[in-house]
């Protein structure tokens, strides 16, 4: 009896609780600030229910009902959602240390759980320290000559990825998502560090598991572990910004949470041995030889004797990096250029196939400007003069948006859509809605590469790489990737897709729309048989490749400077023994 009554009392207090959170949820909902349209919130979950749909974060049926300038919740955070180009333009506006500079609050929970707040660049608030790490990204990756580096890359990853499409044969289906994924992510790999991360071969032989490969099961399992970590580093950034800790911990979710933790430490604990095993490299390297100029040499050099950066280091930052401010930039590279690369390919080839007369454009233009053979090398100048293709580039990312939700926030009170709003308010930049916008764009919904060549201007009103001082720091690699993959893909093939992808949008689809989705289809080879020399660079390519297999992810048996440079050495089989 004594136990009824106390569980009869246990159960009065969390009533009591649980109504007197309600209440003070609807309070403070019926007491906000500025109240705009928007979907009425249900507490704790706010309108998380009605965000999510098929894996998406869609915020684009709010602005179809509510307008331009509406609200949403998720748990207890209200956003507003702003959806034209004239309620964005002050947030875009690149100030220095501006009132919009940041994306989340100081004491974001749900990334702080994960360990991604303050760090690296995406959701550091401290200025001085991103404004640090940012330097890192403009004069590495924004500079040419670290382009026309990657531009190599690019190509000897197509390469090798074209040797398993030959292997494989002309009536494969081929889940195209999956191998952009990989090409991605070795080429970006081999440009940050100098080493091969082997995600291409650990795909292929997962798609012809009767065939031996000559790179050992450690490794290749090595590398799957390391671009699943990276999905779920990037899924976990948005997962836990969005989804309110009461739902990250729900039964059957709780699971799922742990899981991309899990990963999330598992990616830093091998970054750290990459780390390692760089630092043992450049401590080997004899003084008179020149170290090689890889993002991660530069980040293990700076403010050291050994400093390649070119004094990238200001007053306020005068010691060597530690580790730990390494591995979370380091990181980011992978975080930020792997799924918006591979995903853009993927809408880029959905587009081009159903819009037969811009392909055609397309494909003379590249004939044009690199040649009528196919298997010949190009340069970074030779791709900046693709503006076709960029104009295609750019209409593809404008109707089907990579990153469709921005999130900004204000530190100190400011006026927008003609409301004023309390410092550390949420703004939801509904990219997608503007990239569609009806008062900006005639038949928005079509794709219409021209409206860039024949209006420039209209340029400006893309934000595909973002806006602000915070403006992608990857977009001249990104853009130079795509052009070198889209050129190599389309001089050489003819493409028959097999089924349309399904039109995901939002923001979790940044990482997830086409992981959940299969893009298949038929590769062609449309010059079939001129190869002769280039075959056989296909294959020594691929042979050196694997004599430098003792450079791989992580392995300490690597350290120490390996006979071969990779990147120097394909370079030069492409560019002498090939090419003259
Ligand atoms: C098609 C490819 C890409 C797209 C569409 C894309 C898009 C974006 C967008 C929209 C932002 C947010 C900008 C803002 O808040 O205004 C961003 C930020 C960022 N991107 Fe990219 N990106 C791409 C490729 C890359 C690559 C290749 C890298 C690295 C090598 C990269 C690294 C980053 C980083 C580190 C940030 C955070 C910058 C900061 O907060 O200062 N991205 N990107």
């Amino acid at each position: 009896m004594e136990a009824i009554n106390f569980l009869q009392e246990i159960l009065k207090i969390s009533l009591v609780a649980l109504i007197a959170c309600i209440s003070y949820y609807y309070y403070k909902y019926f007491t906000r600030e500025n109240p705009l349209p928007g979907p009425f919130p249900l507490p704790f979950i706010g309108n998380t229910h009605q965000i999510f749909e098929n894996h998406s974060f869609d915020t684009s049926k709010f602005q179809a009902k509510y307008g331009d300038l509406c609200e949403f919740y998720t748990g207890s955070q209200r956003f507003i959602l702003l959806s034209n180009d004239d309620l964005i333009q002050k947030i875009m506006k690149p100030i220095v240390n501006g009132p919009f500079h940041n994306r989340v609050n100081d004491d974001d929970n749900g990334l702080n759980e994960i360990g991604l707040l303050n760090t690296g660049l995406t959701f550091n608030n401290n200025y001085t320290d991103w404004q640090y790490h940012r330097k890192f990204f403009t004069k590495v990756i924004m500079s040419p000559s670290f382009i026309k580096q990657s531009v190599i890359a690019v190509q000897d990853s197509f390469l090798e990825m074209e040797k398993y499409w030959d292997d494989l044969g002309e009536d494969t289906v081929f889940e195209f998502n999956r191998w952009m994924k990989q090409y991605f992510f070795d080429t970006i790999f081999i440009t940050t560090t100098s080493n091969r991360a082997c995600a291409l071969i650990d795909y292929y032989t997962k798609v012809t598991p009767n065939e031996k490969s000559d790179v050992p099961e450690s490794i290749l399992k090595e590398s799957s572990k390391f671009v699943e970590s990276v999905d779920a580093h990037v899924y976990g950034m948005q997962y836990f910004f969005v989804l309110p800790r009461i739902v990250r911990n729900l039964p059957g979710i709780k699971g799922y949470t742990q899981y991309l933790k899990d990963r999330v430490s598992w990616l830093r604990n091998n970054v750290d041995n990459i780390i390692k095993s760089k630092r043992e490299e450049i401590s080997k390297t004899p003084i008179d030889q020149k170290l090689k100029s890889d993002m991660l040499t530069m980040f293990l050099t700076v403010n050291t004797e050994i400093d390649i950066t070119e004094r990238i280091a200001d007053d306020l930052h005068d010691k060597p990096m530690s580790d730990k401010v390494v591995q979370e930039n380091f990181i980011e590279v992978f975080g930020g250029g792997i799924d918006t690369s591979s995903n853009s390919m993927c809408f880029l080839v959905g587009f081009l196939e159903n819009n037969p007369k811009a392909k055609q454009r397309m494909i003379e233009e590249i004939e044009r400007v690199l040649g009528k053979d196919p298997n010949s090398s190009f340069t970074l100048e030779d791709l900046s003069k693709l503006e076709y293709v960029e104009a295609v580039i750019k209409e593809a990312s404008r109707v089907h948006s990579i990153v469709p939700l921005l999130f900004k926030k204000n530190s100190v009170p400011e006026v927008i859509g003609g409301y004023k709003w309390s410092k550390g308010t949420y703004f939801g930049l509904n990219i997608h809605g503007i990239h569609k916008h009806k008062s900006y764009w005639k038949n928005p919904e079509i794709f219409n590469p021209d409206r860039f060549m024949d209006n420039p201007e209209s340029k400006n009103k893309v934000y595909t790489f973002g806006g602000s001082l915070r403006k992608c720091p990857g977009r001249n690699l990104a853009m130079m990737e795509l052009k070198a993959t889209l050129a190599m893909l389309y001089r050489k093939y003819d493409i028959e897709l097999l089924g349309p992808l399904k039109e995901h949008i939002g923001y979790f689809s940044w990482a997830n729309s086409i992981e959940n989705d299969h893009q298949t289809l038929t590769l062609r080879k449309r010059v079939a048989k001129v190869l002769g020399v280039a075959e056989r660079t296909v294959e020594s390519v691929l042979a050196d490749w694997t004599r430098i297999m003792t450079v791989h992810l992580h392995s300490p048996k690597i350290l120490g400077r390996p006979k071969f440079q990779p990147d120097e050495n394909v370079a030069e089989l492409l560019h002498t023994k090939i090419l003259k």
